[in-house]
């Protein structure tokens, strides 16, 4: 868990988080020079409140954004400017291993400037989080909600989670959504969370940031991405029935359907039998654009 302060941002812009043209390269030294570029001249903006889904491949550079977003990594080019404090769970949650969760409490209290140790303590009650032992002889789930507890605690402006999902049992996940959820409301927080399980944002992501090779291909309001595009399903076919740009086309048996995004401010669109237009969920959507990108393409 580690808390950065950045750069502020006009608060009176409601806006919580800015990334602008963020490109970060990594360099290797041995067998030979290489240079790697983990992210390309990422660019976005998210308002306070929102909570948006970070997604993408292996690779694609969600922790290397997070990382840089929390000020944890220097960008090679561009700048991040956020507004208040801002706290990182990351992905491996380096919990003091010999201290049981009520002394980290204590210690995490003396090094931070605004600290809700009600909050952290609530949190930890919440998850049945054993405070008798120490966090090195916890479960993995366990650290997990004691790097929550910290990060709740900081009382940030701006949560960046990196795959905070990963290490927890299923109904854990909805409960521990469904708490962030509550603190956003509560306190207009702004949360940026990384995660491959799809199927668990529906209700909870408004917003979605999607990367590809290091590339940010897709940043936009979750409902209007959804409305603006639909499915085409009918007989085989090359091409849709229907106007909008192909973003996926499959074909199974006598079956085709396409994926497209509807030209702006398209109504929605009628098509002759046996066609059907039906609406896109989330998951559509996700994995036709991690499909299309693995093949090289840009959304
Ligand atoms: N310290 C490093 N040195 C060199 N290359 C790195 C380093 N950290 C990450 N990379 C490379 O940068 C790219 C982006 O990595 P990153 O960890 O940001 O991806 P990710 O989207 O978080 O992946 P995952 O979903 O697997 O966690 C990858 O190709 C990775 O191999």
């Amino acid at each position: 868990m580690t808390t950065a302060v950045a750069d502020q941002v006009d608060s009176a812009a409601e806006v919580a988080l800015r990334a602008g043209g963020l490109t970060k390269r990594y360099r290797r030294l041995l067998p030979k020079r290489t240079e790697h570029e983990a992210l390309r001249d990422c660019s976005f903006q998210l308002p306070k409140g929102k909570v948006a889904a970070l997604i993408g491949a292996n690779g694609a550079g969600k922790t290397t954004l997070l990382s840089v977003l929390a000020g944890l990594l220097t960008p090679d080019e561009g700048s991040v400017a956020t507004e208040g404090r801002v706290a990182f769970v990351a992905q491996e949650k380096p919990v003091y291993r010999h201290l049981k969760a009520p002394d980290l409490l204590r210690l995490v209290a003396k090094l931070n400037t605004v600290w809700d140790a009600e909050r952290a303590h609530d949190w930890l009650t919440r998850f049945e989080v054993p405070l008798d032992r120490p966090c090195g002889k916890l479960s993995g789930g366990q650290q997990a909600q004691v790097a929550f507890a910290v990060a709740v605690g900081s009382r940030p402006d701006v949560l960046l989670l990196d795959e905070p999902l990963a290490n927890l049992d299923p109904l854990v996940r909805r409960e521990v959504m469904a708490e962030l959820l509550t603190e956003v409301e509560a306190s207009g927080m702004t949360v940026v969370l990384s995660t491959h399980v799809v199927a668990e944002l529906g209700g909870v992501a408004d917003h979605l940031l999607l990367l590809a090779h290091g590339g940010l291909v897709v940043d936009g309001d979750m409902d209007e991405l959804l409305q603006s595009h639909v499915h085409y399903v009918g007989p085989a076919a090359d091409a849709p029935p229907g106007p909008g740009e192909v973003v996926e086309a499959r074909h199974r048996g006598k079956q085709s359907t396409f994926l497209v995004r509807l030209p702006e401010d398209q109504a929605a669109p009628v098509v002759a039998a046996p066609w059907t237009v039906r609406p896109v969920t989330l998951e559509d959507f996700v994995l036709a654009q991690l499909a299309r990108t693995r093949k090289g393409g840009r959304a």
